[in-house]
């Protein structure tokens, strides 16, 4: 897809961030013991290193803060920060201003510019004060000098105003393209890692740190800084330092620095304490695991309760309840971590006005500076302004460096997060190009295939051994959780194995680039996308290039049987199809315009026969040579009791039966040319021992292994295999 951005300006992002983005030698840091590492500073190795330690709790080696959570104010988090901004803070503020270099530029002169306005405004206004006071004095006073006085006032402020408005949409400008190449960075990121990498939980922690980043471009959303707020700190540097000047060019003599220490240190008092605050504060450590636990708890427990989705069964099992109960707990864990910080900012300190405080403190010192030296009305008027505004100013400084201080940790998940490489992309020495063989594609799974999903001690998979020569269909059958689905997603390329070996047309399957190996395979998923979208974008996602051309679309619904429902739709192929939960969820604002009404539900059997035409768009495609179709399950599940053997089987089909033998039919004519030669390799699993039947071969599955392979006729002989006993079964027939 192209970029909306210019040409230019994406040529320029690519040269520029190709360094950060994929270097060659970086590999992912896989998740390392935690406790390994205390909270001593050590020098990171890298931004995502960085990153990570930032994240552990002070004093609790092994825990991590949520994501977003605040980092603590403290050495090691403040040298982190330090390796954050030399290893990739200025490359990232360079590779947005080459977004839009003179925007940018204008956008950084005009803030300093405008920072230096309060100070001349409050000269100005001194000039003002001054001029009168002296036409007061000279008892000549005229109108039109005071007219001249305050139409130049007006004058700059209307300048002021109209640099102001100007500065103001050239800002929305430049932080709304940085916004929109970040997102769109973000969002191509996430597209290019694979399903591996996401399940890494570290992973998906940095992901979700990188979002939040993301996001706050634009400022506001999240209470977080807009990363170009960077630039603000020297904005508002620029402002103190010409408020001082201000000050310090009216301060002479001995008894007007007195004057002025007074007046600072009675500016600075509030931050001392706000600061001797925060320190005594355990540094909003309070986000830990059992608190985002909670927080987890509290916000599935109300999205049950919320969710439209759920009533049924809610209703069904009686849950409210429970949920009621349930979430109750969680919400005062989650309060309780909350209190702390309620009663923290309700102490006797900040219960203080600082503000009045600081207000009536600072008089002082100007009125001993009226009283004790022959200084002007208008230099008091500019003294009085200037530090005030010194104490807004720098406390802004102070909010915006803590701000900018936690920004930088986002943005190092930002950084880390580009660097990501999918962990199933082969090493460039590594990668072989996928060469078809006649026939379709030949498979040997050897060396006791075997994998285990990440978090579970269990093997979903084990000593799996089998081949198939090109062009041959395999049946898979057996129990639920037997292996079958994982099995089909290691064949799909979608999960890595652990051990063994997968040959795929005698290569090893993890030489090959995953997107050039799907681009040869077709599949329909036990758990098959249901696109919120037009029935014709549901099925010509299954050949992108195609999407626009309706005749391939009814090509591929005829062969999944689904030419009589589609024509009973309200507008056919145009009909909007209702995903559950889609619009209530993401977007409520629809509810209101009546598009709801518009969507049609469709049955669990037409949904599958929309994901089988969604395969057959692809299938048929002449450098396909694997499909792969994993029998979607429908919820409603049929119990098909045998009273001969006491083995229970769940029907999960959609299908009924003789769509089932029919799409089998389909497989094989699509797998076949016109005189007979075959072209794909096929295979299904299949709950249906007579669907299996048909197959080549069969493998039946048992707790992740493959117990028995071979051609129905084969498995049948084995009297008590099995494969045998449920095929008997469904037939009729009582178990020996
Ligand atoms: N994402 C996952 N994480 C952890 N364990 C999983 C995951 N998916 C599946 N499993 C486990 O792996 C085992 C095999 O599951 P699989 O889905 O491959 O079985 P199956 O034979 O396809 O079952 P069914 O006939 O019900 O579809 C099961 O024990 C299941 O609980």
């Amino acid at each position: 897809m192209r970029s909306p951005l210019s040409f230019r300006a994406n040529l320029r992002h690519r040269t520029i961030s190709r360094r950060m983005r994929y270097p060659a030698d970086f590999q992912v840091p896989s998740c390392r013991d935690p406790s390994s590492k205390g909270s001593t500073v050590v020098e990171p190795e890298s931004v995502y290193d960085a990153w990570l330690a930032s994240r552990e709790i002070p004093g609790q080696p092994g825990s991590y803060l949520v994501p977003g959570a605040p980092r603590a104010l403290n050495t090691k988090n403040a040298q982190l920060a330090l390796y954050v901004t030399r290893t990739c803070t200025l490359d990232f503020l360079r590779m947005l201003w080459m977004l839009n270099p003179f925007k940018t530029t204008l956008m950084m002169a005009l803030n300093i510019i405008r920072s230096l306005f309060p100070a001349f405004r409050g000269y100005s206004q001194a000039l003002i004060v001054d001029e009168l006071q002296s036409l007061i004095a000279s008892e000549s006073f005229t109108w039109s000098r005071l007219l001249y006085l305050v139409s130049t006032e007006v004058f700059r402020r209307v300048i002021e105003g109209c640099l102001d408005s100007y500065a103001a949409s050239n800002e929305s400008e430049v932080l709304g393209s940085a916004r929109f190449y970040i997102e769109h960075k973000q969002m191509e990121q996430r597209l290019r890692l694979d399903v591996p990498t996401l399940a890494d939980p570290t992973v998906r922690v940095l992901l979700q740190e990188s979002d939040l980043f993301a996001r706050s471009f634009g400022g506001g959303g999240f209470g977080m800084l807009s990363p170009m707020d960077f630039i603000n700190v020297i904005s508002l540097t620029t402002e103190i330092a010409s408020h001082l000047f201000l000050i310090v060019s009216l301060t002479r003599g001995a008894f007007h620095f007195g004057i002025l220490f007074l007046s600072i240190f009675s500016t600075t008092l509030p931050f001392f304490l706000s600061w001797f605050n925060y320190s005594r504060d355990p540094a909003e450590a309070a986000t830990t695991t059992t608190e985002a636990e909670a927080c987890d708890r509290q916000e599935r427990l109300r999205n049950l309760a919320y969710s439209d989705i759920h009533r049924p069964e809610i209703a069904l099992f009686g849950l409210s309840d429970w949920i009621l109960q349930s979430w109750s707990s969680a919400r005062k864990v989650v309060l309780s971590f909350e209190q702390p910080s309620y009663a923290r900012n309700t102490s006797i300190v900040d219960q203080f006005n600082l503000t009045e405080l600081v207000g009536s403190v600072q008089n002082i010192p100007l009125l001993l500076l009226l009283k004790g030296s022959s200084t002007s009305l208008g230099s008091l008027t500019v003294y009085r302004s200037s530090i005030q505004s010194l104490v807004y100013a720098s406390r802004n400084l102070v909010t915006t460096t803590k701000m900018v201080f936690q920004g930088l940790f986002l943005m190092s998940a930002f950084t880390a997060g580009m660097k990501l490489k999918p962990k199933l992309n082969p090493k460039r020495e590594d990668m072989a190009r996928y060469v078809s063989v006649q026939g379709g594609a030949s498979i040997v799974a050897r060396r006791g295939l075997s994998y285990t999903y990440p978090g579970s001690d269990k093997p979903a998979l084990k000593n799996v051994n089998f081949s198939l020569k090109a062009g041959e269909t395999l049946a898979i059958v057996g129990y639920n959780g037997s292996g079958k689905s994982t099995l089909a997603k290691i064949l799909l390329r979608i999960v890595d194995y652990d051990k063994g070996s997968l040959l795929v047309n005698s290569v090893n399957v993890r030489n090959y680039h995953p997107a050039e190996y799907h681009s040869h395979l077709s599949a329909v998923f036990q758990g098959f996308s249901k696109f919120s979208s037009t029935l014709k974008e549901n099925v010509g996602l299954g050949n992108i290039e195609k999407i626009g051309y309706v005749p391939a679309i009814q090509a591929a619904i005829h062969l999944a049987e689904a030419d009589k429902f589609v024509e009973s739709l309200p507008h056919g192929l145009k009909t909007m199809l209702a995903t559950p939960g889609f619009e209530s969820m993401s977007y409520p604002g629809l509810m209101n315009f009546g598009e709801s009404s518009k969507r049609h539900d469709l049955s669990g059997g037409e949904w599958q026969k929309v994901a089988l035409a969604r395969a057959f768009m692809r299938a048929k495609e002449p450098g396909v040579d694997l499909l792969i179709f994993d029998e979607p399950v429908n919820h409603s599940l049929c119990v098909l009791r045998s009273y001969y053997t006491g083995l229970t089987i769940l029907q999960t089909s959609s299908l009924d039966a003789l769509a089932q033998s029919q799409i089998t039919a389909t497989l094989k004519s699509i797998s076949r040319t016109p005189t007979g030669e075959r072209t794909k390799t096929i295979i299904y699993i299949t709950h249906s021992v007579s669907t299996a039947r048909s197959a080549d071969k069969i493998a039946m599955m048992k707790d992740g292994t493959i117990t028995e392979f071979g051609t129905h006729e084969e498995l049948l002989a084995k009297k008590d295999g099995g494969y045998a006993t449920l095929y008997n079964a469904a037939q009729g027939i009582p178990s020996p």
